[in-house]
């Protein structure tokens, strides 16, 4: 396994691309720990498999340095290097049986027989093809032709990292969670250094230790999820991670308080100026918003109510912005509602980016359990 180091990579599909600026990769300079789960996460053409590709050596970028540990690969083959891939459709050698399949790679590679017999019985266990070990890949379904490819991709202990390309995107939805869950564990057992590229966030929450957040060629945040939850560093990061995303609303910084279309909030630990900043934003999440009483908080015209069983999302014109609230079970939700924010979930972005500040962090993702709120107050 290796540290997986990306030196200021930049991409473009061809000269003429880099020529007027457009890049698939804008700038990625960041480092993948030895042994660590990641997962790229972030919407269609971000550039997650290009990145991906880059590391397992298919792509050559048009600038920077690819390192393993202390070596620069970036000129190597994908042999070379050493990976295995899982990409998001099967390759299976069809003429094969199920367990020749899995083998093969470690035949490949002179494994002793015995050795071989042992991995590739406990991998038949895992992906749940045990029963079909002597059957051959033709007749399996596309689901089960995928599990042989996670499994090829996993019997080998020697490679510096597994590279997964949305490799669920065949499975049975309810036969994805037990792969996942699969994968968490082989990762927990041999500590392999492992890339998982998803668009969709339960996959890449629930899988990764660390995620990676890419939007428009760039890495925005690389988090724990909670991280990713309680602060986000770029809007994006916000809007996207969580369900509803963050609440972005458009305000002035006065001081050491936020203007929010004339509502007065202040910032715990003080904004800091935001000098020649075309846009400042303030946000919440709708878990850090809570309704109360008319004249207890800031006034807003509650538009819908969605419940989702165990609790209610509550949609509210807020001067003019949209706001968005998570009413948890068993909290009332007052015929005329104003709001209050919970001032230690509070973010300020300056040009979508996050501007640091001291103060405390929010501890619950639920709004009722937090001490304390920001009601605001109308500005002069
Ligand atoms: N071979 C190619 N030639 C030219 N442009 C490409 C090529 N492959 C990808 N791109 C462009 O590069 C950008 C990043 O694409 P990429 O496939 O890496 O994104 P992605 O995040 O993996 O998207 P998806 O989730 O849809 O696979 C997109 O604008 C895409 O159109």
């Amino acid at each position: 396994m290796a540290r997986i180091r990306l030196d200021h990579i930049r991409h473009a599909y061809s000269a003429d691309l880099a020529r007027s600026g457009n890049y698939a990769l804008r700038e990625v300079d960041h480092e993948f720990e030895d042994g660590g789960a990641y997962a790229l996460l972030g919407p269609s053409g971000c550039g997650k498999t290009t990145l991906l590709n880059i590391i397992s050596g298919l792509l050559t970028p048009s600038e920077g340095h690819v390192r393993f540990g202390d070596r620069d690969v970036t000129l190597l083959s994908p042999e070379a290097r050493n990976i295995a891939q899982v990409f998001q459709f099967p390759v299976v050698y069809d003429t094969m049986t199920v367990r020749e399949n899995l083998a093969f790679p470690l035949k490949n590679r002179k494994v002793p027989k015995s050795e071989i017999d042992r991995r590739v019985t406990d991998m038949l266990q895992r992906i749940g093809l045990a029963e079909k070990a002597d059957r051959r890949a033709q007749g399996l379904t596309a689901d089960e032709k995928q599990k042989i490819s996670l499994g090829r991709g996993l019997v080998r202990s020697d490679v510096n990292a597994i590279l997964f390309d949305e490799p669920l995107t065949v499975i049975d939805p309810h036969m994805k969670w037990q792969l996942r869950s699969q994968l968490k564990e082989l990762h927990r057992q041999f500590r392999m250094t492992m890339v998982y590229v998803t668009h969709d966030q339960t996959e890449a929450l629930t899988f990764a230790d660390k995620v990676v957040v890419m939007y428009d060629g760039e890495v925005v945040q690389i988090g724990t999820p909670e991280e990713l939850f309680e602060r986000p560093k770029h809007t994006f990061v916000g809007y996207f991670i969580g369900s509803p995303g963050m609440n972005v609303l458009t305000c002035a910084v006065e001081g050491t308080d936020a203007l929010v279309s004339g509502t007065r909030i202040a910032i715990p630990g003080g904004a800091r100026p935001t000098k020649g900043a075309a846009k400042t934003e303030l946000g919440i999440r709708p878990e850090f918003v809570r309704l109360v009483p008319r004249g207890q908080g800031m006034p807003v015209t509650v538009t819908r109510v969605e419940d989702i069983g165990s609790e209610r999302i509550v949609r509210a014109d807020f001067n003019g912005q949209k706001l968005v609230a998570i009413v948890g079970e068993g909290e009332g939700l007052p015929a005329e509602a104003d709001v209050v924010f919970d001032p230690s979930a509070l973010n300020l972005y300056a040009d979508s980016w996050l501007v640091d500040r001291s103060g405390p962090t929010p501890t619950s993702n639920r709004a009722g359990d937090r001490a304390g709120s920001s009601t605001g107050g109308r500005a002069a």
